[in-house]
């Protein structure tokens, strides 16, 4: 019965995605109506097909539902590569304007090339990663199947539309102009759908668990996925101007609209990439060395003052602007009480190896996970510094704050996400051990010295180009033309590009071997009750 339901909306899906392809007024909004157009109609013929099919025997359901996390960790690895590859030619074609081809103009320029990065990393890259590993988190701290039966699968499909959706606009020009937002309002309306499945599909696990405790990684995700669908409504508030077409007119204006935007930015920041990687970092560091976390009592005083305190730090985006030095100054002062949570998160994350230090010897993997940690305190200490007026005058526009931003996106997220595939794919492929750990530490050595050309060279041209533009002779004349410091930042570029090729090639190689893991490492004889144990307490 439920099928010819789903006949009919289907039916209807494709329906108005034809009326709507035809009556498009951009381009980006008539290749989205297509490829729903034609993914709605495949789906329609294909439940079509297997309507009325005999159901085959019940199979008993009360393992883990893995299948979804198999699948998302594949699609972390493919969208990770393609967000690096992405990341290290528009690096190039900052210190190689000729890479800006012309007859690629108006589809892959640098300014079209930027957001497809930026989102290929953090929502494809990032997202995926979240989704993966809160779907196994959830069911193992939980002892529960996820909630909603297909509806895990719905959500992981969902993402992807939305991540095929938001790249194939950025490339043909659309976007609303506003940073890790830049979809349109057909997307976001696309997003919203999805989000609220996966704040189901995770809220209705938690609530049907057998285990009365709920452990701190979920409080984390679970921040993270209601904080996300807040921050994504009220950024994304705006009117169509036309149902046919991509362009819309934000609801808010001027400062009121860019402070928004920054609570919106900060917060993506704050839960997105900190909150729910935290949670990755609350579980799989704990398995991975065969400790208890350090804490358990400080990692809920991190949970609770994390997100109370950055929920108000957004402002710092926005010094020396139109926006009142009030609000400037409370979003100073919270970011810098910040850096107290997030060190004492750090330090919670590196004691849980009290005890199993030696393994930083003899396991990559943990190695790869310590780094990351490391790299989360690094940051955690120079956004807060960086958000001090006086130091954010100098640095606010250079390239320090896309170091600053790299040293966090790459050391913390990316290294936390390697550790957790490492972690993962063994053990959701039914294999005793990774294929190779001496390819982890080629990854691990790889990816961080990669990380140390990036943010070294973006500290360097970061404060040069700061100085440059403040400097001024004895008349109080600039001395320096805007191009000049262009120029001078060229050596520069040239290694953060180097640092990215070195990261790229680690999260190559890393593929490489994960692949291998599953073809070729033994599997796990009537074992699988491994990978069911509980969590640490
Ligand atoms: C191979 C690795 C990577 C390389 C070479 C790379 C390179 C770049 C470049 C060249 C930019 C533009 C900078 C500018 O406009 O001056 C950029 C921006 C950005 N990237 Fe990456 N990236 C890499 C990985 C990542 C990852 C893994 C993440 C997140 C998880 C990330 C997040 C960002 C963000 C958020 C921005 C915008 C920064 C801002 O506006 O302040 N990147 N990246
Ligand atoms: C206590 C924690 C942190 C504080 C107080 C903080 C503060 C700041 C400040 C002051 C800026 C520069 C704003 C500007 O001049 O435009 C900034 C930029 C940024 N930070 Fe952080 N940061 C923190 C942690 C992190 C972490 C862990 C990450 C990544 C995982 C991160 C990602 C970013 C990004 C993506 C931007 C660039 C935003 C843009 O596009 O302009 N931050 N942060
Ligand atoms: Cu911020």
């Amino acid at each position: 019965m439920t099928n010819y339901f789903k006949l009919i909306a289907l039916g209807l899906v494709t329906l108005f995605a034809m009326i709507a392809a035809n009556y498009a007024r951009d381009a980006a909004y008539m290749v989205h109506a297509i490829i729903i157009m034609l993914l709605a109609g495949g789906l329609f013929l294909w439940t079509l097909r297997n309507t009325d099919e005999p159901v085959p025997a019940a199979v008993l359901q009360t393992d883990y539902m893995d299948g979804v996390v198999r699948y998302g960790v594949i699609a972390t690895c493919f969208w990770g590569v393609v967000g690096f590859l992405v990341g290290t030619f528009i690096a190039f074609q900052l210190a190689f304007p000729a890479l800006n081809f012309d007859w690629a103009d108006g589809y892959a320029n640098f300014g079209r090339l930027r957001p497809l990065h930026t989102s290929a990393v953090i929502f494809a890259f990032g997202g995926n990663a979240l989704i993966a590993t809160s779907f196994y988190v959830v069911q193992r701290t939980s002892a529960a199947r996820l909630w909603g039966g297909n509806l895990a699968w719905y959500v992981f499909w969902g993402y992807q539309l939305f991540i095929v959706l938001a790249a194939t606009g950025y490339l043909l020009g659309a976007t609303q102009s506003k940073e890790y937002a830049e979809p349109e309002w057909h997307v976001d309306l696309l997003l919203t759908v999805v989000w609220l499945a996966y704040l189901a599909v995770f809220l209705g696990t938690i609530i049907k668990r057998k285990e009365p405790h709920i452990y701190v990684a979920n409080w984390f995700y679970l921040s993270f996925i209601v904080t996300v669908a807040m921050l994504h409504v009220f950024n994304n508030l705006s009117i169509p101007v036309s149902l046919f077409g991509s362009k819309s007119v934000q609801v808010f204006s001027g400062v009121q609209d860019a402070m928004t935007q920054w609570w919106y930015g900060h917060n993506a920041v704050g839960f997105f990439l900190t909150a729910g990687f935290l949670g990755m970092m609350y579980y799989f560091v704990p398995k991975q060395a065969g400790r208890p976390v350090y804490s358990y009592k400080l990692s809920i005083i991190h949970f609770w003052a994390l997100i109370f305190i950055y929920i108000w730090a957004g402002p710092h985006h926005l010094h020396y602007t139109a926006l009142p030095d009030w609000a400037s100054t409370l979003g100073m002062v919270f970011s810098i009480v910040l850096w107290m949570p997030s060190w004492g998160g750090m330090i919670n994350g590196l004691m849980t190896l009290s005890g199993a230090w030696d393994k930083l010897r003899t396991d990559p993997v943990i190695r790869m996970m310590v780094i990351s940690i490391g790299f989360y305190g690094m940051s955690t200490f120079e956004g807060p510094m960086m958000s001090i007026r006086a130091v954010n005058s100098l640095s606010h526009y250079t390239d320090w704050t896309i170091g600053h931003v790299h040293s966090g996106a790459l050391g913390w997220n990316g290294m936390i996400t390697f550790g957790a595939l490492y972690f993962l794919v063994p053990k959701l492929w039914n294999r005793e051990r990774l294929y190779s750990l001496s390819l982890v530490s080629w990854h691990f050595w790889l990816a961080t010295i990669g990380i140390v050309l990036y943010a070294a060279s973006m500290w360097v041209t970061g404060i040069m180009e700061g100085l440059m533009w403040r400097e001024v002779d004895a008349n109080g004349f600039l001395v320096n033309a805007f191009a000049d410091t262009v120029a001078a930042k060229f050596p520069m570029y040239v290694v953060r590009g180097l640092g990215g090729v070195m990261f790229l090639a680690g999260a190559l190689i890393m593929v490489y071997n994960l692949w291998m893991t599953v073809k070729r490492s033994p599997a796990v004889e009537a074992d699988i009750a491994a990978s069911h144990a509980t969590p640490a307490e």
